[in-house]
C-alpha cells in the first residue's frame, strides 16, 4: 500500500494531472493497493482567501470575477480530461462551483467571515481537484472513487484553520477506505481538509496536503507515502535561493521537522509526526524522474556530514521586552502564558543571562497581536517597561543531526556569515542540538543562505 501526494504544480493543468495520474496508474497496474491525495490546482487557494476577504468587505464584484475564473479553469481541465458534459463527475464539479458561489454570497450578504466559514471557502479547491484527478485515473483504466477528508475519515479538532486530527481518525479511515480497495477502487482524497464531529469543514493549516497523505498512511499503516514533488526531492537548501543546491538522500523524521519548522516550505512541518508510531517511511520524489530515488525519511539518523540543510524564515520580527525581570521568574513565566493564551506561536527565544530582558522571533502574522497582548498583560507592572519591536527580521538556520557533539560548527558558521559582513541579531541552539538558528536582518538572507551552504561544503553531492 503506497499513498501517493500530489501538490498544487502537479495539479495545475490537464495535463500536470494526467501526468501525476499516469504515476499512481503505473503503481496500481503493478497490483500495489494506492490511495492519491491531492491538493487545489495551483493558486487556487491563495484565491480563494482572498475572495473569502473581498466578500467579507463588500468587495463582491471582485469575488464574481475569480469565481468565474475559477469556474472556467475547473471546467475546462474536466473537458480535456474527457469528461462527458453530462457525466456524474461533471455534474458534482458544476453542484461544487454553485455551492461555493453561493456561499461567497453569504459572506458578503453577512459582511461577516468567521474562520469556519473562511475554512469552508477555501475547502472548495481541493474538492474541486479531487474529482479531476479521478477523472485522470478512468481514462487510464484505473477505477476511482474521490472522497472529502471528512468522507474519508479524516475527523479533527475544531481548530479551523489549523485543526488536528482526532485519535478516532485513524480507526475511521480505514472502516472508510477499505471497502474500496475490496472492490478494486482507488480512493482519491481531497487533501487539506477534515471534518469535526459536528460535520463542519476544517483545514490543516497551510500546505497540509502532507499532512492528510500521512494521516492516513499511518491510519492504513501503509508501506510508504510518498510525496510527489516538483523538485529531485528535500534539498540542501531552497534552489530558488541556491542554484548548487543538492538532493538529500536520507533524513530523519527529527530532520525534516526541523527543516519544515525552520521554513523549508517542501514538507507541512507536522507531517511526519503520524508516521513515526509505526516507522513508516515517507519518500520525496520527483515527479518529472520518478526513477530517481528522491529523499527517504525514516527514523534513522545518518549522520553523514553534521549540517544537512540550511533554511530560511521570512516575514519575521523580534520583540524584546525588557526592565526590571531579575529575579522575578515569574515575568518570563507570564510572558509565555500571554502568547500561548492568545495562540501565537514563538519562532525563537532568547533571553540575556542577566535576566534583563527576553527577546522572542515572530511571524509577522502575529507579530502585531503578540506586541499589543504583551503590552496589556504588563500594563500595571511596574517592572516591564520596555517593550522593542524590530519589522525586517529573517531566521536562518542549519539542521543535521551529526551535529550533535560534533565541534566547531557554530564558528564556522559564525564566521561565514562575519566574512559577508552579516550582523547577527540573535543565536540560538536547541538543546537537542542538531539546530543553529540566527536571526539576522532580512536584506541579509540570500547572502547568510549562500554563505552557510558554501561553508557546510553542501554543493557536493552525498
Ligand atoms: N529544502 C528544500 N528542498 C526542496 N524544496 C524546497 C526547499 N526549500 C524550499 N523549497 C521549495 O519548495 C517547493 C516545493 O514545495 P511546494 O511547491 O509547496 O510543493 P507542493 O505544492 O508539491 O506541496 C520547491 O519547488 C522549492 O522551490
Ligand atoms: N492547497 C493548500 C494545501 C496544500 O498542501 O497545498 P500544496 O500541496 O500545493 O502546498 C495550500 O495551498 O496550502
Amino acid at each position: 500500500m503506497i499513498i501517493m501526494k500530489f501538490g498544487g504544480t502537479l495539479m495545475g493543468s490537464a495535463q500536470a494531472i494526467q501526468h501525476s495520474a499516469g504515476l499512481v496508474a503505473h503503481t496500481v497496474q503493478q497490483g500495489e493497493r494506492a490511495v492519491a491525495v491531492v491538493s487545489a490546482m495551483s493558486g487556487v487557494t491563495d484565491t480563494l482567501i482572498k475572495v473569502a476577504g473581498s466578500a467579507e468587505n463588500g468587495d463582491i464584484a471582485f469575488a464574481n470575477d475569480e469565481l468565474a475564473l475559477l469556474r472556467n479553469r475547473h471546467l475546462n481541465t474536466a473537458h480535456e480530461l474527457g469528461a462527458a458534459p453530462d457525466s456524474h463527475t461533471m455534474l458534482e464539479i458544476r453542484e461544487l462551483l454553485e455551492t461555493l458561489r453561493q456561499t461567497v454570497v453569504g459572506v458578503y450578504l453577512l459582511r461577516e467571515l468567521s474562520p469556519r466559514s473562511r475554512d469552508l471557502i477555501v475547502s472548495f479547491g481541493e474538492r474541486l481537484s479531487a474529482p479531476l484527478m479521478a477523472i485522470a485515473l478512468q481514462q487510464l483504466g484505473v477505477h476511482a472513487h474521490n472522497l472529502t477528508g471528512g468522507q474519508a475519515g479524516i475527523l479533527t479538532d475544531q481548530h479551523f484553520g489549523n485543526a488536528r486530527p482526532l485519535p478516532e481518525a485513524f480507526d475511521r479511515i480505514p472502516a472508510r477506505l477499505e471497502g474500496l480497495f475490496g472492490a478494486g477502487i482507488t480512493p482519491v482524497v481531497a487533501g487539506f481538509i477534515g471534518e469535526t464531529k459536528e460535520g463542519a469543514i476544517t483545514t490543516l493549516g497551510r500546505g497540509g496536503t502532507d499532512y492528510t497523505a500521512t494521516i492516513i498512511g499511518a491510519a492504513l499503516k501503509a508501506d510508504e507515502v510518498w510525496a510527489w514533488k516538483d523538485v529531485d526531492g528535500v534539498m540542501t537548501t531552497d534552489p530558488r535561493m541556491v542554484p548548487e543546491a543538492q538532493n538529500i538522500q536520507h533524513l530523519s523524521y527529527a530532520e525534516i521537522m526541523e527543516l519544515a519548522f525552520f521554513g523549508a516550505k517542501v514538507l507541512h512541518p507536522l507531517a511526519v509526526t503520524p508516521l513515526q508510531e509505526h516507522a513508516i517511511p515517507l519518500r520525496v520524489k520527483s515527479a518529472a524522474d520518478p526513477s530517481f530515488a528522491g529523499t527517504l525519511i525514516t527514523g534513522k539518523a545518518v549522520r553523514n556530514k553534521p549540517v544537512k540543510a540550511v533554511t530560511a524564515i521570512r516575514q519575521v520580527s523580534i520583540i524584546t521586552v525588557g526592565g526590571a525581570l531579575v529575579g522575578v521568574p515569574e515575568t518570563v513565566a507570564e510572558i509565555f502564558d500571554t502568547l500561548a493564551r492568545a495562540q501565537i506561536p514563538v519562532l525563537m527565544i532568547s533571553q540575556s543571562s542577566s535576566m534583563a530582558n527576553v527577546s522572542l522571533v515572530i511571524q509577522n502574522a502575529y507579530a502585531r497581536k503578540a506586541m499589543s497582548e504583551l503590552k496589556a498583560a504588563f500594563a500595571k507592572a511596574d517592572l516591564v517597561r520596555d517593550f522593542e519591536f524590530q519589522e525586517n527580521i529573517a531566521v536562518v538556520a542549519i539542521v543535521g543531526e551529526g551535529m550533535r557533539g560534533a565541534r566547531g560548527i557554530a564558528a564556522k558558521l559564525f564566521s561565514a556569515l562575519a566574512e559577508e559582513g552579516i550582523n547577527l541579531l540573535m543565536i540560538s541552539q536547541g538543546s537537542s542540538e542538531f539546530n543553529i538558528s540566527l536571526a539576522i536582518e532580512d536584506r541579509d538572507v540570500a547572502k547568510a543562505v549562500q554563505a552557510a551552504h558554501k561553508a557546510f561544503e553542501l554543493e557536493k553531492a552525498d
